[in-house]
Formats: structure tokens, sequence, C-alpha cells
């Protein structure tokens, strides 16, 4: 669902991804892991056709995202780190505009429910967002990937700033996510919510992709200590 076939991405004299490799099949959570400047955040970049890869190719269902973005980006979701709502619309009013923007209508009661479906409290459907928490804004972030029913979510630390039950609640729906068959790539640098949630997990370092693993086959013990030890030892 989510390829990415030499990926590679220079800003200025600076190489931000080194020729990347990898794939996202449908049902799979991929965590890519990595410090500050890894490169994780230009890889969902170039899935999303925000940036421009200066070589090789990052394609969605087999569509390359740069040659043809709006093709591409009708399976894609995306919730970032931050959910930029309209702060004086209830959670009800910003899922049905955003909604309204993939050129659809959603219907309050449907509306409602995927508010209700990704945790958004009852009591807090009609009130402006001004007043909501980051996790509550994440939730209406939740509820606007949903409603897309995109076969592709793409998430850039999502969980950063969460409390622990949130984050607990999120992990829960990527994995509802995951099982109605949707690809799921998250960037994080949260390695317990990695363990937790995903299917496989890359780390990343100075734009490369050091090493892919099987997350059901490592405990938090052993994908921490893999993890320092890529980021103390050159592989490259
Ligand atoms: N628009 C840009 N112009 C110049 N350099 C950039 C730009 N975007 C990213 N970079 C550089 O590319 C490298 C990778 O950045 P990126 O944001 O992808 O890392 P990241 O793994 O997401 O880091 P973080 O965990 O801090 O979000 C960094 O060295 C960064 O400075």
């Amino acid at each position: 669902m989510l390829q990415a076939i030499a990926l590679t991405k220079t800003f200025g004299g600076h190489t931000a991804l080194h020729a990347l490799d990898l794939s996202v099949a449908k049902g799979e959570i991929f965590c890519l892991l990595g410090p500050n400047g890894a490169g994780k955040t230009t890889t969902i970049s170039c899935f999303l056709g925000f940036q421009a890869p200066t070589s090789g190719e990052a394609l969605v269902n087999g569509i390359p995202v740069f040659r043809q973005p709006q093709e591409a980006r009708r399976h894609l979701a995306y919730i970032p780190e931050t959910v930029t709502l309209y702060p004086y619309l209830s959670g009800l009013e910003n899922l049905v505009f955003f909604h309204s923007l993939t050129g659809e209508q959603l219907s309050p009661k449907t509306a409602i429910r995927l508010l209700l479906d990704a945790g958004l409290q009852e009591s807090a459907v009609h009130r402006p967002v001004q007043g909501y928490s980051k996790g509550m804004r994440q939730k209406v972030g939740i509820a606007i990937a949903t409603a897309k029913n995109a076969g592709a979510l793409l998430l850039d630390e999502p969980t950063s700033g969460l409390d622990p039950s949130a984050s607990n609640e999120f992990s829960a729906l990527l994995r509802r996510f995951s099982q109605e068959g949707r690809a799921v790539l998250m960037a994080t640098h949260d390695i317990y919510r990695a363990k937790e949630v995903a299917t496989r997990i890359g780390i990343m370092r100075d734009g490369h992709l050091l090493t892919v693993m099987d997350a059901a086959a490592t405990d938090h013990y052993t994908l921490e200590n893999s993890y320092m030890e890529y980021m103390e030892t050159s592989t490259w």
C-alpha cells in the first residue's frame, strides 16, 4: 500500500533521506523510530507529496505521489503531531467542515458516531474546540481521518504530549485501523508505544533506515538496547 523505492531527499548540501526502501502492506502498523533529524518527517512528507524527492519514488497504492498527488492523496489520511482545528467551531462542526473538503458530506448522525468511536466524550461534541485538551483535538483528527475511509494512515508523532491513558486509547484505535485492513505508517520517539502497537519497527538515523524488526519477535528491553546500539555505531 505504501512503498518507498530508493527514496532520496537532499536539502542544499544535506541529504535527509538516503535511498530509503520501505513498504507497508495493508493491515500493517509500521513504526519509524529515530532521533531528531533522522528523516522520519521527511519520509512522511514525501508520501504526502509535501516534499519532492530528489530521486527515487514514493508510491501509494502503486500511484507515484509526486507525479499524481491528487490521486495518491485520495488513499491517504494524515494525523500530524498537533491537529489544527477551527477554535470557535465545535468538534462536530470541525469534522463536518474538514470532511466536506473531500467533496462528500457527512450527516450529523454519522459525524457524532465517528467522534464517539474516536473516543471523544459525548459532552464535548458540541463544545468549541478552543476548550479541548490536546488529546481531545487528536480524537477529532482521528475522526476526520476515519471519515475519509482512506487505505493508508500517516502519523507524525501523534502521541507526543498525550497522557498514558490517551496514548493507550490511541494505540487501540491504530489496531482497529489495522484490523480494518489499512496500512499505518507512524513516526514516533516513543519506543514503548512502538513496541505495543507496531507489527514492524524501523530504526532510522541520519536519513538511513538501519534495520527493520518484527515487533512480535522482540521485547521492550531488546528493542531499547538495539536502538541505543544503532545510535552509537556507524553502519554506513
Ligand atoms: N525544509 C527543510 N529544509 C532544510 N533542511 C530540512 C528541511 N526539512 C528537514 N530538513 C533536514 O532534514 C533532516 C531530517 O529532518 P526530519 O524533520 O525528517 O527529521 P525527523 O526524524 O522527523 O526529526 P524529529 O524527530 O526532530 O522530528 C534534518 O537534518 C533536517 O534539518
